[in-house]
């Protein structure tokens, strides 16, 4: 919005805002002040932001620019703009995630899965992760062998059959890892969301292929028998927004971040690292995908197990909206169980404003389904 479209009565309660917080902050007159950046209360900046959402303002003094979000165009940084953090079902919940030891024995896999599962939620836990690949080894030979029909259902995807009666028995939220999917002529690398009512709320199959060749020391192909999924997976469920990724997709920070402006409180990444990549990338990734976006993020792994053909660095992990790791765990099996609070989400951004701060006017993040849906 030009400043001729901010009703003079807003504009003025606006300027007033602004004059009090820099009263508060300085001795000198706005007047005197060449270049001010002032600090106004959050609920003052999220009382305008709510009512000029699509609005731009630009506040002179003395012919002075000392303000001018217009010129930043912060929310034209995010095509279509940023939608607010929707308000969660629960601000506080308990998370569990499963590291699982895997093994060649499908059956073994899904009854341990099963247990597990259970064991997290007699522990309290609303929501529960399962590691990437989970009911078959990591390989490429191993993919088609295991592969279920997941659409089909039932008998003929024994895995998704047994997260749904137990999310359902339960009545939690079940981020089912993920299991290699055969569908039609195609293979993907899928994760299943289950809701409290154990029905399928959404299936997220893996964008980002894991093709890495590094000479001597790992090199893998997904590409060889995997097809790439084509759309980004956003979910709301009993404990709040979900972005999903598996594994590779967390390097493509432009994911997160479309997760993040579509409102996500948490992203959820099933993972198998690597013993070359896992020491220095794992780690690094969650933190950078969680401080930049300040949301929640949760990462699940199988367990480590060296006498594989893929040996899974392990190190499942919970970070928070400060890049803080909150919980994780060695390599071994474990269930990790660990609180979420989304007030805190709330409360970073207010710390550290940066989707009030992002230069639209230099750089643009396109989601381009949202602007096709348009
Ligand atoms: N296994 C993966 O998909 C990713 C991985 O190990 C890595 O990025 O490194």
């Amino acid at each position: 919005m030009k400043s001729s479209l901010v009703s003079s009565k807003n504009l003025i309660r606006l300027q007033s805002a602004i004059s009090r917080s820099f009263l508060q902050h300085s001795s000198k007159p706005i007047s005197q002040t060449p270049f001010f950046i002032p600090i106004i209360p959050t609920n003052t900046i999220n009382l305008y932001n709510q009512r000029y959402q699509n609005l731009q303002f630009q506040i002179r003094s003395n012919s002075t620019s000392i303000m001018s979000s217009s010129a930043f165009k912060p929310e034209q940084a995010r095509l279509p703009p940023a939608l607010p953090l929707p308000s969660p079902p629960l601000t506080k919940f308990k998370i569990g995630i499963c590291q699982l030891a895997v093994t060649p024995d499908k059956e073994r896999n899904i009854q341990h899965a099963r247990k597990a599962i259970e064991e997290a939620a007699q522990k309290g836990a609303q929501l529960v992760v399962l590691p990437e690949i989970w009911n078959s080894p990591y390989s490429n030979d191993g993919f088609p062998v295991y592969a279920e029909d997941i659409d089909a259902g039932h008998d003929a995807s024994p895995s998704t059959a047994m997260l749904s009666e137990v999310s359902s028995r339960l009545k939690i939220t079940v981020v089912g890892g993920s299991i290699p999917e055969r569908c039609g002529d195609k293979l993907y690398n899928t994760c299943c969301v289950f809701g409290t009512d154990g029905k399928l709320k959404a299936k997220h199959r893996k964008i980002h292929l894991f093709d890495i060749d590094i000479p001597g020391k790992i090199t893998f192909m997904e590409s060889k028998t995997l097809t790439a999924g084509e759309t980004p997976t956003i979910v709301d469920t009993d404990v709040g927004r979900i972005g999903v990724g598996i594994c590779y997709d967390i390097r493509f920070q432009e994911l997160a971040m479309i997760y993040a402006s579509r409102g996500a409180h948490l992203l959820c990444y099933p993972g198998a690292f690597n013993m070359t990549t896992g020491p220095l990338h794992w780690e690094l990734l969650q933190r950078a995908r969680a401080v930049d976006n300040q949301l929640y993020v949760a990462t699940c792994s199988p367990a480590r197990d060296t006498g594989a053909g893929y040996v899974a660095w392990g190190h499942s992990t919970l970070v928070g909206p400060f890049g803080e790791v909150l919980a994780t765990t060695e390599h071994d099996e474990d269930i990790i169980i660990a609180e979420i609070d989304y007030s805190i989400l709330e409360q970073r951004r207010a710390n550290l404003p940066l989707a009030k701060q992002r230069r639209g006017d230099l750089y643009q993040l396109v989601d381009i389904r949202r602007v096709s849906a348009h």
